[in-house]
């Protein structure tokens, strides 16, 4: 008999999971962390992010408020404060994930560093735990690029741009992507210089209208963005308060200097130290190499979930709700051993800066590069009463649809967007029909109402056709 019906390498939001549904159940569990329970959501990403972001609104609103005939003086900054905020945020969900719960539910826990020794068996803490099935959750790391001067330039990334005990002075970003994005925000609206340096264009898998709201608004927050940019060299530098500091010269010459610098240009699979080839399980850079059921390739006793996870021709995703999606998928296969796949058709992705970026599904970028014949539907979310009460100008909602009325993607830049995603999932996720979306009774006065009636633009040139003014005047007839 093995050690273990269920080994769960690493206990971030996918390793979690997996052990919670696995004990639940009634399996012998062992989850084995060699860092800190919650991992990267918890304890370097989702959570201090977007508690960090939480005060820089705040400061926002603060300073915003002159328009509704609130005059304050410009906030103070305490950043002490902030840090607590962001700690508390955090201590407060720990519980949650803590080795403590996990115990309870009859799972065991060993903080150590887990590697393959066999195909059925794992090492870790010096012993040896032979397993019916192994889960890989062992997530992704900030990618540090190959750049000329990196090396003597102190550098930050999500595991340590949290801790910082002052505010940087003059924050260089290097990525706009979502981590890239919400860190300027949140810096920018906390005082900070801020300066984001991306070779493509900002929010690159979202719509390019959307991206261009949002351009406008961090522009406005005083973040500069660079975009098409290349950094050549960074070289270091002292501050203008005689601090440390660095500069970052650009392809085209020109130098930036600034007092912190933060990677922001992707994430890589934690792959390094679990000597996957004694398991023999097949792994690239993007992660281990799974079918779309998330089993190993090459080791059928061994499936990946999470950021780690590379499912064949579909790809990884690095979010916390493909996290609980994908031990969902692990509950039925691995346990009731019932088929299932990853299906990312109606996937929500949000930016959550202000406003809010939430898209699911196609771009329309993405839907013309697939060949659809598409139709796009726009609804100015400034134009909806609520915006008008609340001094919103920014945001647009924005649908891809078929000819026929099939939502094919969602996107819409609005404060509080990914609480609409919900909906955009439910409609392409079921396969709903258009008409779903624009026949919905909405609570008004609410944003939402601009995906509402950028869907109801579909119906309106057919319900204003001649020919059912002809019917509506024959019916008028009628006694
Ligand atoms: C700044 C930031 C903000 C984010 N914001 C959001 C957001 O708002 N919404 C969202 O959906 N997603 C967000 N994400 C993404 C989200 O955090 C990840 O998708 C999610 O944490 C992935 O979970 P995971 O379980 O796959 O990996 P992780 O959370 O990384 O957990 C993996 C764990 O495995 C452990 N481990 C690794 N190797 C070993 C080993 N050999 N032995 C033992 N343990 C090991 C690690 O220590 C780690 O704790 C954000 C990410 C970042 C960086
Ligand atoms: N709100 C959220 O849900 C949220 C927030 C943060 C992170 N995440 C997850 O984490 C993942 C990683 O986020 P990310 O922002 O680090 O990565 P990303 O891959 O989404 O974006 C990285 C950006 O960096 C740019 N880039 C790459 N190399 C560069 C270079 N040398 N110089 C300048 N620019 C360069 C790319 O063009 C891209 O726009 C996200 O894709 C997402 O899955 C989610």
């Amino acid at each position: 008999m093995p050690d273990f019906d269920l080994v769960v390498i690493g206990a971030g939001a996918a390793g979690l999971s997996v052990a919670a549904i696995g004990a639940g159940l009634g399996l012998k569990v062992a989850l084995i962390e060699r860092g800190r329970m919650g991992g990267d959501c918890l304890n370097f990403g989702c959570v201090p992010s977007k508690a960090l972001l939480a005060a820089a609104h705040a400061a926002a609103s603060a300073r915003r408020a002159g328009r509704f005939g609130i005059r304050l003086p410009e906030p103070e900054i305490d950043w002490k404060a902030i840090r607590a905020h962001v700690r508390g945020a955090i201590d407060h969900i720990a519980p949650i994930d803590s080795e403590a719960r996990f115990r309870g539910m009859g799972v065991e826990v060993i903080h150590a560093s887990a590697h393959f020794v066999a195909p059925d068996t794992i090492e870790a803490a010096g012993r040896r735990l032979s397993f019916r099935r192994c889960v890989i959750a062992a997530g992704s790391q900030a990618i540090v690029p190959d750049i000329p001067g990196l090396g003597p330039v102190p550098w930050l990334t999500n595991e340590t741009i949290f801790e910082l005990e002052e505010p940087p002075g003059h924050l260089i970003i290097l990525g706009g992507g979502p981590i890239g994005l919400e860190m300027a925000q949140a810096h920018a609206r906390l005082g900070c210089l801020v300066t984001v340096i991306e070779a493509g264009r900002i929010a690159g898998r979202d719509d390019a209208e959307l991206a261009d709201g949002l351009r406008r608004s961090l522009t406005a927050d005083g973040v500069t963005l660079l975009e098409g940019r290349k950094l050549t060299r960074l070289a270091v530098d002292r501050a203008a308060d005689g601090g440390p500091g660095l500069i970052a010269v650009l392809e085209d010459g020109q130098e930036i200097g600034g007092t912190h610098l933060l990677l922001a240009v992707g994430r890589a699979p934690r792959l390094a130290g679990l000597d996957l080839a004694a398991g023999q399980v097949a792994s690239t850079k993007l992660g281990i190499t799974t079918d779309a059921g998330l089993r190993s390739t090459t080791n059928r006793r061994v499936f990946a979930a999470g950021d780690i996870a590379n499912p064949q021709g579909i790809g990884p995703r690095a979010f916390t709700h493909v996290a609980s999606q994908h031990a969902g998928i692990l509950a039925r296969r691995v346990m009731f051993r019932l088929p299932a796949k990853v299906d990312y058709a109606a996937l929500p992705r949000v930016t959550y800066t202000d406003p809010e970026l939430a898209q699911v599904g196609m771009t329309e970028e993405e839907a013309r590069a697939a060949g659809h014949d598409i139709r796009i539907l726009r609804f100015p979310v400034a134009e909806t009463d609520r915006a008008v009460a609340e001094g919103i100008e920014a945001g647009l909602a924005k649908l891809v649809v078929t000819p026929k009325g099939k939502l094919l993607g969602a996107g819409i830049l609005a404060p509080h967007a990914g609480e609409m995603a919900g909906t955009f999932g439910l409609m392409i996720g079921r396969k709903l029909p258009l008409s779903a979306l624009a026949g919905l009774v909405l609570p008004y006065p609410t944003l939402a109402e601009a995906a509402k009636r950028a869907a109801s633009d579909f119906y309106t040139p057919k319900l204003l056709s001649p020919l059912v003014k002809r019917v509506v005047g024959l019916l008028r007839r009628l006694p």
